[in-house]
């Protein structure tokens, strides 16, 4: 059968080591086994079934997101998993749901910006999920500019309060995933007043459901903002609208690590960067890297397999079609994609210790990392996210007309992943701090101040400072270039982030040389991308632009033989990539034919409405033709 063969005769022809390959992909074994483990453990449980999520009505599916989740908490306090392995399962469970903002935002909130005794207060209710918690800092009129929202709190000295309050509509509370529902308390961000004196942004936990009955607590109004983008995908999340009319609570519960408030009603600052208030984000964005290269290797994945199974023209002596991977055009959109999910994966990698690093700084009062951590993170969130959402897009075009199925996992996946453009934080937003990053550093080049980390290139760079002097003319007004600058810098960072993977030891045949080809891939495409950049600019000669085109080329050969081993070194089961065009036996056009049997409409030969709408036209147009 097409697809068997076909799987199985590509497998054979791989030229590397694939256990080692899942090795490298997953970071260590440790690593691989648990994934595996966890894997398996999901795709086996029929409570984590989803093959019928986007035919599901909003509160069916939402219903099933809560049973999943409740499931899922259960299975961790059955088997005891550590932190590892749930966050393995929430991973393979792959459905974004409350426990998400309680787990990845919530906690780490209180952790990151409260004291050790609200730490102690907070925490131990929140890791029993004694209480479920929200991130509640975007409003109706301000996501992107946090200084700019309105929500207050209002300090109470006769009572020793905060007094939490929404005064206009735009400052209603919108977006929070898991408020809408679910969430007994949220961190909520407001602006803190004294003696009528506003001290700016800051965080404080706020109860908003009743314990007992779910039921808001006096003074609030709460509600989910309505169905998002697409069929299943991120509707599975109640992101929540909340309103407060003059809500108390105690002055202990403003988040204090950065400033406290004492019971005189003074305002006192730590020694720490009033910018961690923003932390939580930093952490997130990390996040959000090492996620991109998931979801793009899994649209990847999908694509690969079904390129080496779907056969277009071209008969050969056998009388057989050619498979579509074949053809260059599909190599050339494929394989820098395929590229581009490797080396998303090693940036991630690299990303999360750059954060642990801050953090373990952080802890012995050395903040000089923090403005590096925070460009980082921001740009390269900005652009792995854009380019996975592109890149899935660009699979499902490349599956054909089968990838607008729902069927290919193509379509959900594109809905679910491309809110991470804009959520935290809007790519171009962010790019515009990178850009403000890049500015300073260069202002600081005659100083006698070295650039150091992701920056040190600029030390290298004459021009730069004459760049600078440009840039003081108007910061607004070349901010689209700016933008384009930040972008070059964070590719840069991926580019030298792989580069500095392949340096490491990395054992099994051949696989060293794959990961070589993919990283020259990866560099070359983009220079070809930005082939007008770097011609213009005089950084390459046009015959040099031409030999870089002509080795991608050579490289897409290269790699031809063993993109499907290249994709099965993700070790993705065939639960998790939820595509009949990706299954790992191949097994594709069955499984089409019979998926479509499954679709509710088919349950009845002739369709509800025949009678009332079609019968009747039919009627009319037999009496048209009389006439
Ligand atoms: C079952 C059990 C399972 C267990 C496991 C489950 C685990 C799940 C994990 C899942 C992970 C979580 C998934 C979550 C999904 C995401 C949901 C989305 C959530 C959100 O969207 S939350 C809202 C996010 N909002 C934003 O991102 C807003 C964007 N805006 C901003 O960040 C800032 O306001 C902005 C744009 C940076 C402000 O710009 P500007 O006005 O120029 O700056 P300020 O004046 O405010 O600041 C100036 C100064 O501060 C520096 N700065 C800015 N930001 C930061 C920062 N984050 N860190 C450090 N420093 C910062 C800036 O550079 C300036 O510095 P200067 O030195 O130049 O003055
Ligand atoms: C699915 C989803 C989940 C979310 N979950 C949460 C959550 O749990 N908690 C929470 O608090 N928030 C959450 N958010 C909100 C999210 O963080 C914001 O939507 C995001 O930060 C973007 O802000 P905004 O909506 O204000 O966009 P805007 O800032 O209004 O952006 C609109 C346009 O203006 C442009 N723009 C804005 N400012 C500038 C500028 N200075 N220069 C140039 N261009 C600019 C942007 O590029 C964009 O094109 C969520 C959002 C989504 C979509």
């Amino acid at each position: 059968m097409a697809g068997f063969d076909d799987l199985a005769s590509e497998r054979s022809k791989a030229q590397f080591d694939v256990e080692e390959m899942k090795v490298i992909w997953a970071g260590s074994r440790h690593t691989l086994e648990v994934s595996d483990r966890i894997s398996r453990l999901v795709a086996n449980d029929p409570v984590f079934r989803k093959d019928t999520r986007t035919m599901l009505s909003r509160k069916d599916l939402f219903k099933n997101t809560l049973r999943k989740a409740a499931h899922a908490w259960k299975r961790i306090i059955e088997l005891r998993l550590s932190e590892e392995e749930a966050a393995e399962l929430r991973f393979y469970v792959d459905e974004p749901a409350f426990m998400d903002l309680h787990w990845g935002m919530f906690i780490p909130t209180i952790k990151g910006q409260g004291t050790e005794e609200q730490q102690q207060k907070w925490l131990p209710l929140a890791y029993k999920m004694k209480i479920i918690g929200c991130y509640a800092q975007t409003e109706l009129g301000h996501g992107s500019n946090v200084q700019g929202l309105e929500t207050t709190a209002t300090f109470d000295p006769q009572t020793d309060e905060f007094i939490i309050h929404s005064p206009t509509l735009t400052s209603s509370k919108w977006w929070p995933g898991g408020l809408g529902k679910v969430s007994t308390h949220a961190v909520v961000y407001g602006r803190l007043i004294i003696d009528s004196k506003d001290y700016g942004v800051n965080g404080f936990i706020v109860q908003l459901r009743s314990l007992d009955d779910h039921l808001p607590l006096p003074g609030i109004t709460i509600g989910d903002i309505g169905m998002k983008f697409g069929s299943g995908a991120y509707n599975t999340m109640d992101n929540g609208v909340l309103r407060f009319d003059h809500v108390r609570i105690p002055r202990d519960q403003m988040l204090m690590r950065v400033s406290q408030v004492t019971r005189e009603g003074k305002l006192v600052q730590s020694n720490v960067p009033w910018q961690l208030v923003y932390g939580t984000m930093v952490y997130v964005r990390q996040k959000i890297v090492s996620d991109a290269s998931c979801a793009l290797s899994r649209a990847v994945c999908i694509a690969t397999r079904y390129s080496a199974v779907r056969r277009q023209f071209g008969l050969q002596s056998n009388g057989i079609e050619t498979q579509v991977i074949d053809y260059k055009t599909q190599q050339s959109r494929l394989f820098p994609l395929l590229a581009s999910a490797y080396a998303f994966r090693f940036v991630g990698e690299w990303l999360k210790w750059l954060y642990m690093d801050v953090n373990q700084r952080l802890q012995a009062s050395d903040f000089s990392t923090l403005p590096e951590a925070h460009a980082c993170t921001a740009g390269l969130k900005s652009l792995t996210t854009s380019a996975t959402a592109d890149g899935i897009e660009e699979c499902r075009k490349l599956c054909g007309g089968h990838g607008y199925l729902c069927s290919s996992g193509l379509p959900e996946l594109f809905a679910v992943y491309i809110p991470a453009c804009t959520y935290e934080g809007d790519n171009i937003v962010l790019l515009l701090q990178v850009a403000r990053f890049l500015i300073k550093t260069v202002s600081q080049l005659g100083s006698g101040k070295e650039p150091v980390g992701t920056t040190v290139y600029m030390g290298r760079v004459e021009q730069l400072m004459q760049c600078h002097c440009a840039v003081q003319k108007g910061f607004l007004e070349l901010s689209a270039d700016l933008v384009q600058a930040a972008v070059a810098h964070c590719q840069l960072i991926v580019v030298s982030k792989f580069i500095e993977k392949l340096q490491q030891d990395i054992p099994g045949k051949g696989v060293k040389g794959q990961l070589e080809a993919l990283c020259n891939i990866y560099a070359l495409f983009i220079l070809h991308k930005h082939l007008g950049d770097f011609l213009s600019t005089g950084c390459i000669t046009p015959k040099q632009a031409s030999l870089a085109n002509a080795q991608l080329r050579s490289l897409y050969s290269q790699v031809r033989p063993n993109a499907i081993a290249l994709v099965d070194a993700f070790n993705y089961t065939d639960h998790y990539l939820s595509s009949v065009l990706g299954r790992y036996d191949g097994n594709v056009y069955p499984k089409l034919y019979e998926e479509a049997w499954k679709d509710p409409l088919n349950d009845s030969v002739v369709p509800d409405g025949y009678q009332e709408y079609i019968q009747p036209i039919l009627k009319q147009q037999l009496r048209n033709a009389r006439l």
